[in-house]
């Protein structure tokens, strides 16, 4: 309930209880021994209510959970009042308290006509059509460039959620991107990243989609102006900003001081956080590289997990599941991080993209009513590709002094079933293998018999895997737009639920704005080391360092 720390939740303390007393005797080896039906106890299939084609497995088995302890953590979802804050956010209310709005992700998929009471919740429906024209005309030919030839290049510029879902969406879809529109995205105030990017493009068939829900973000609005600069050193003339620049935005004031037309604004509305953007005209970009139908039928898809969410009893509610498990581990046993590893080159981005979607959802220590917390909130998200990272930091997950919980995620079927699908028959190998190892480990005993009698004991003590390392696991048939809307979708409600229970605001993020403050400060003395006033030594020192070397 707001005003309670979750540490005071009944349920809570029944948790840290069980966990004092049970935890060195959850051991998944034994749990699985003694129950033959743990899988089928511990896994869900997930179809969308609205496609059946969309759908995938939850082995959460590998888990050190318990029936009970399950219970218990619903209980705090349900001490900590989840469901009603659920209720709250779906209907419009005002949940994003420090900023006095609602929060409204899910009116961007709304394709049940939920009666949603915000302003602009009822104007989704032109955004999307206005999407849909602009991105038939581009992709069919018929919007030109200041020369009469069409658009073979998009350049999307933004930072954070006006960057990472386009990036990691048209990374995932690219099996239904359109091969001859070359997508750009530049989000690094680094000029290197706009130098580079431009050295690629041809100003006569390049858009440029300014994306930036406040259009007022230094990295966004300088590389903007530098793109638009650079355009017309070749356009020369003003007039032709129109045919290559666009923006997606809340500010129309400024969008169009940027000297934008207000026709080639794409709008959406306060209640979108940035991490939960990439669904609105933030997408833009998306909708051009796969077209808009399958930009629809990703909203689709997280549409149905939308519904999932909302009716589903805790007890086989997907995210709710995940979101319990996560605290299970992150304040009882301690862990700082949860990796999230995809078998599928396609999701190469995802860790990425929800390192911002939970971190700067729950990284928060004050309570939505302002006090310390006394547990620890959102872990630490990090993740790479399978295999590449098995030959990277695996080593450390199978046999360091860490507990990392992760997820695993794969498609059973792979869009490039080259070599009669040995590479993807190997990936997946690798896939059942890891969550296998890591629970399961090799005793001491097995590596005796395999080493030998020769082999020291030093040896033998580096090659045993303790095992118990927990995981869940997500396989689905292919990774279509349906399947990936509804695969985002479920971990934003997995951080819904997380930053529920804690009593933070996932929806704020003003842990970005005292490091921007300072470098605006910073910015305004870096020409003489006379202005360098008012730092501590160590940051008078880097910046004076630097004003002796810096060339230009
Ligand atoms: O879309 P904007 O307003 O340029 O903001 C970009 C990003 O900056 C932040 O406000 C802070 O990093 C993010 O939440 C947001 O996604």
């Amino acid at each position: 309930m707001p005003g309670t720390l979750a540490s005071d939740y009944p349920a809570w303390k029944k948790l840290q209880q069980t966990y004092d007393e049970q935890h060195s005797k959850l051991i998944l080896k034994d749990l699985f021994a003694q129950d033959p039906n743990r899988f089928s106890k511990f896994s869900k299939e997930y179809t969308s209510p609205d496609d059946p084609s969309t759908t995938f497995l939850l082995d959460y088995s590998k888990n050190l959970i318990t029936e009970p302890i399950l219970k218990t953590l619903f209980e705090l979802v349900r001490e900590a009042g989840v469901e009603q804050t659920r209720d709250e956010m779906f209907s419009g209310k005002h949940i994003n308290t420090s900023e006095d709005r609602a929060v409204l992700h899910v009116a961007l998929r709304n394709f049940s006509q939920w009666s949603i009471q915000e302003s602009g919740a009822n104007e989704v429906p032109n955004v999307l059509e206005h999407i849909r024209t602009f991105t038939d005309a581009v992709r069919s030919g018929a919007w030109k460039g200041y020369t009469g030839k069409t658009i073979d290049t998009i350049v999307n510029i933004g930072i954070g959620g006006s960057d990472l879902g386009p990036v990691m969406v048209t990374e995932a879809l690219k099996p239904y991107a359109k091969r001859d529109l070359t997508a750009h995205f530049v989000s690094n105030i680094d000029g290197t990243h706009l130098a580079e990017t431009l050295r690629l493009c041809n100003a006569e068939t390049t858009l440029f989609i300014v994306a930036s829900k406040t259009f007022t973000t230094q990295e966004t609005i300088t590389n903007a102006e530098s793109a638009r600069a650079w355009f017309l050193e070749h356009a020369r003339d003003k007039v032709h900003v129109a045919k290559h620049f666009v923006a997606l935005s809340t500010n129309t004031k400024a969008v169009t001081a940027f000297g934008i037309a207000e026709e080639n604004m794409f709008q959406f509305w306060d209640w979108v956080g940035g991490r939960y953007s990439l669904w609105s005209a933030i997408g833009l970009s998306i909708a051009l590289v796969i077209g808009y139908s399958n930009f629809e039928q990703l909203l689709k898809g997280a549409h149905g997990m939308d519904k999932h969410f909302r009716v589903t009893p805790l007890e086989n509610n997907l995210p709710v599941l995940l979101a319990v498990i996560g605290i299970w581990y992150n304040d009882f046993y301690g862990s700082q991080t949860h990796a999230l590893l995809p078998y599928d080159q396609y999701l190469h981005k995802f860790a990425d993209y929800f390192q911002q979607g939970d971190m700067e959802s729950n990284g928060k220590f004050v309570t939505k009513s302002g006090q310390r917390v006394n547990y620890q909130t959102g872990p630490i998200i990090w993740g790479a590709a399978g295999t590449n990272g098995q030959h990277s930091f695996y080593q450390l997950v199978h046999q360091g002094t860490k507990l990392i919980p992760a997820d695993f995620l794969a498609p059973a079927t792979t869009h490039n079933p080259i070599a009669n699908s040995k590479h993807h028959r190997i990936l997946l190998s690798n896939f059942f293998a890891q969550p296998e190892a890591l629970a399961f480990g090799k005793t001491e005993e097995e590596v005796r018999k395999e080493v030998g009698p020769n082999a020291t004991e030093a040896l033998i003590k580096s090659k045993v895997f303790e095992g118990n390392r927990p995981s869940n696991s997500i396989i689905f048939p292919l990774l279509t737009p349906s399947t990936l809307g509804a695969l985002i979708a479920l971990y934003e409600h997995k951080i819904f639920v997380q930053g529920s229970v804690w009593g933070i605001n996932s929806f704020d993020q003003m842990g970005v704005e005292l490091g921007k403050v300072l470098a605006k400060a910073i910015l305004a003395q870096l020409d003489k080391p006379s202005d360098v006033t008012g730092h501590d030594s160590s940051t008078t020192g880097i910046i004076h360092y630097y004003q002796k070397y810096r060339k230009e």
